[in-house]
């Protein structure tokens, strides 16, 4: 990419950073015309999207030297490393290959659910048998190991049932000899009925919730263009909007550990795309959803036996969950190199691209996608602008390879993609997990954080904007997106989630750049604009009086509160006066000025804060750089003489504190100071906030330990109020390792 970029002229690249949405057909057309001259280019383009020099072909090589290494592991009971290696051979083993007579696939999936059963994993094992059988219905020893997981399973109808359907099939006198000693052991062992086998149940990953769908309705607002609203009063938690992606695409990062459907985690018997070595997925049910479905290989019924096998094997071996083919998302990129080595972003843009195409079901004269979403294209950067015109050539050009002939390249086409791009940037959403860890034996050590998984595109879920202080919180079960309100919402009040930057986190400041910097426009909430508690004190000075709470602000504050200074609800009103109590009196001429306490009027001085400042900042990096007790608290000490007591540094400082207490096993004084920084983050965020949430739980985790069993009482029931309040009766699936939540 750098090298292409390095080769485009200046005056193409300034009319390309100076384009906006009508100009961009004449800009990607002249940047078409001028790659398409250059050899690199099309050598890249053919490395990216030919398959036949792709990284992630099959190979049957591979596949053979990875299966043998499996099969030497089991032998020798090393059954991680077995399961490693057979994992690896069914990534890498073509559908269409036989092995010593047998299907490479349905070998490696029957050899890896012997593993998994010795591993105790017995419906891992059941369902890679199915997998085998979905394959070769005529395979002996894949009825068999079945046999074997029902019997683990204590289904012994079923295991009997399999184990005679293996013993049709089985040709050699010790086989069926050693099939007819289990099914013997079975039937005197345990009352077996004569029946017809029941499915085994694939785990379901869908979960149930009684959602109330509540109409919304999308309004045009006065300065945040489209906007949601909801027509009716919405009582807090309130499930009030799930939807599916309309594309999504897993994060490079996860690519190896999360399933690229779902984006949950990978169980140990992962499902390797059947065409490429890429794809992962969590299940059967998934990699068919994303993808296509299988075609046996083999039929031949050279077995006879006495009851209807075609049935049976059909219900055993499809999946009892719906697969949704509308999906197929990963069939244009499978194989090819260009869907790892692009940007997700521009991935994305494939899916979005591919799936506008089949809706319509045909290639319009010139539209490619049509998405009814907002961009902001005509301010983004010049470098984005040039980075958007490239890939969006890469892209198509990759696409043409899949559509050929039928698939048009030409400006008007590109500027669509570009738009498209722009439209991700600003419209698409983080997948986030919450990774949470509870080790039973060392409470002290719960903790909760957020991994960005994947990115996706939901339509209506696009109509939300920001606030810095909102009043719906997202999350998402597999691929879903689900939205509850986080307070009470009158009728008719915008419904607006957080893009990221919210109260509390960062100052007005912050959030401000920070959304100018990604989305490109100038927030306009509540928070950005009316005078609040946290965004004043949380880069607040300490007054040098000290008897006075006051908040001493810098310059860079200043210029933000002062746009702000004669608004603020009634609430924020109370909260404000007890720390700044003259901008509640000020008249409305006056300015905030940096450097003096807005509590007592005493001057601070603007150039002894810097120096301050830096002191301050040196100080907090020597904490959270040792595990030094006695430092840390001098210099901790030292802080609270600098800066105002509800700082965000304090509650960071007295959290790493906390921290360190408890790695050192003083766990009384690791909850003195982990209460300190929840009572700042309190008043920096609310009470209710998740944030809050979070933090309470490495409180309880500490109580636990010390066995403080009332006050744990306590923090558990306001871990589920906040927890109840943004997941609803999600909770328990939300935090499935926070066992002591139950
Ligand atoms: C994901 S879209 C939301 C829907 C959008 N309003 C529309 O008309 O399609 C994000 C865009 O909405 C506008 N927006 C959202 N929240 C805003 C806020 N707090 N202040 C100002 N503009 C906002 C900005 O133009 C932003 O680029």
């Amino acid at each position: 990419m750098e090298k292409l970029k390095s080769a485009i002229s200046q005056t193409l690249i300034l009319s390309i950073s100076q384009s906006n949405s009508r100009t961009l057909p004449n800009t990607c057309s002249s940047l078409h015309d001028f790659l398409n001259q250059l050899p690199q280019f099309h050598q890249m383009v053919e490395d990216l999207a030919y398959k036949d020099t792709s990284l992630f072909l099959k190979n049957k090589e591979s596949a053979l030297e990875f299966k043998l290494k499996g099969n030497n592991c089991f032998s020798k009971g090393d059954n991680s490393n077995a399961l490693k290696f057979y994992t690896q051979a069914l990534r890498f083993a073509p559908r269409d290959v036989n092995d010593m007579g047998k299907n490479l696939v349905a070998t490696l999936y029957v050899n890896r659910a012997a593993v998994l059963q010795k591993m105790g994993l017995v419906m891992e094992s059941l369902q890679d048998c199915n997998l085998a059988l979905a394959i070769c219905r005529s395979y002996s020893k894949a009825w068999y190991r079945r046999g074997k997981a029902n019997t683990s399973m204590g289904n012994y109808d079923n295991a009997v049932r399999d184990l005679k359907v293996s013993l049709c099939m089985e040709q050699s006198i010790s086989g069926k000899k050693q099939i007819e000693d289990e099914i013997n052991l079975i039937l005197d062992q345990h009352n077996v009925k004569d029946s017809s086998p029941n499915v085994a149940k694939v785990k379901d990953s869908n979960i149930n919730d009684q959602s109330q769908q509540i109409q919304l309705q999308c309004v045009t607002t006065e300065t945040k263009g489209r906007g949601m609203v909801c027509l009716t009063e919405i009582p807090p938690s309130t499930l009030l909007h799930t939807e599916e992606p309309y594309a999504a695409i897993i994060s490079k990062e996860f690519r190896e550990t999360h399933c690229h459907f779902c984006f949950n985690e990978l169980p140990e018997n992962v499902v390797p795309c059947p065409s490429c070595s890429m794809a992962l997925y969590c299940s059967q049910v998934c990699q068919e959803n994303a993808s296509w479905q299988d075609s046996q290989c083999d039929m031949n019924k050279d077995y006879d036996i006495d009851f209807d096998l075609e049935k049976y094997v059909e219900s055993v071996t499809k999946s009892n969950v719906n697969i949704n083919n509308q999906n197929d998302e990963h069939k244009h990129e499978c194989g090819a190199n260009w869907s790892a080595a692009l940007p997700s972003e521009t991935v994305l843009a494939g899916r979005v691209i591919v799936k506008y195409i089949k809706q319509q079901g045909h290639f319009g004269n010139s539209c490619i996608v049509n998405l009814d979403l907002c961009h902001n294209y005509a301010r983004l950067d010049p470098e984005t602008k040039l980075e958007f015109h490239i890939s969006s050539i890469i892209l198509l050009k990759c696409l043409h390879y899949f559509y050929s002939s039928e698939f048009q390249l030409k400006g008007e086409t590109i500027s669509q993609c570009v738009l498209l791009l722009s439209q991700i940037q600003m419209n698409s959403m983080a997948i986030v997990r919450i990774k949470s860890s509870d080790s039973s034996e060392n409470h002290t050590t719960s903790t909760i954080e957020q991994v960005r998984v994947g990115q996706a595109i939901y339509l209506s879920g696009s109509m939300f904007n920001h606030s810095c202080q909102p009043n719906i919180h997202t999350y998402f079960l597999s691929r879903t997106l689900n939205t509850r309100a986080i307070k009470f919402i009158p009728s008719g009040q915008p419904l607006e989630l957080s893009y990221g930057p919210q109260v509390g986190q960062w100052s007005c400041n912050e959030r401000q750049s920070s959304l100018r910097n990604q989305y490109a426009f100038i927030c306009s909430c509540a928070s950005c604009t009316q005078t609040n508690l946290s965004d004043l004190v949380i880069e607040a000075f300490r007054c040098s009086n000290p008897s006075c709470s006051g908040v001493v602000l810098d310059c860079d504050e200043v210029g933000y509160e002062n746009r702000k200074v004669t608004l603020f609800g009634s609430a924020e009103y109370n909260k404000v006066k007890k720390v700044a109590r003259l901008l509640c009196d000020l008249n409305k001429n006056h300015w905030v000025e940096p450097g003096f306490c807005l509590n007592c009027g005493g001057m601070r001085g603007c150039g002894s804060l810097h120096g301050t400042l830096r002191k301050g900042e040196i100080c907090k990096r020597l904490i959270e750089s040792g595990d030094e007790v006695a430092s840390g608290l001098t210099c901790l000490d030292m802080l609270k003489k600098i800066f105002h007591k509800y700082n965000k540094r304090a509650a960071e400082v007295e959290d790493h504190m906390a921290k360190v207490f408890c790695g050192i096993g003083e766990l009384q004084r690791a909850r003195h100071h982990c209460k300190a920084s929840i009572k700042v983050l309190e008043k920096l965020y609310g009470e209710e906030h998740i944030v809050i949430g979070n933090e309470l739980v490495k409180l309880a985790s500490i109580q636990l330990s010390l066995g403080e069993k009332a006050e744990f009482e306590e923090t558990r029931n306001r871990i589920k109020l906040v927890f109840s309040l943004h997941y609803g009766s999600h909770v328990d699936v939300m935090f499935p390792h926070l066992h002591f939540l139950k």
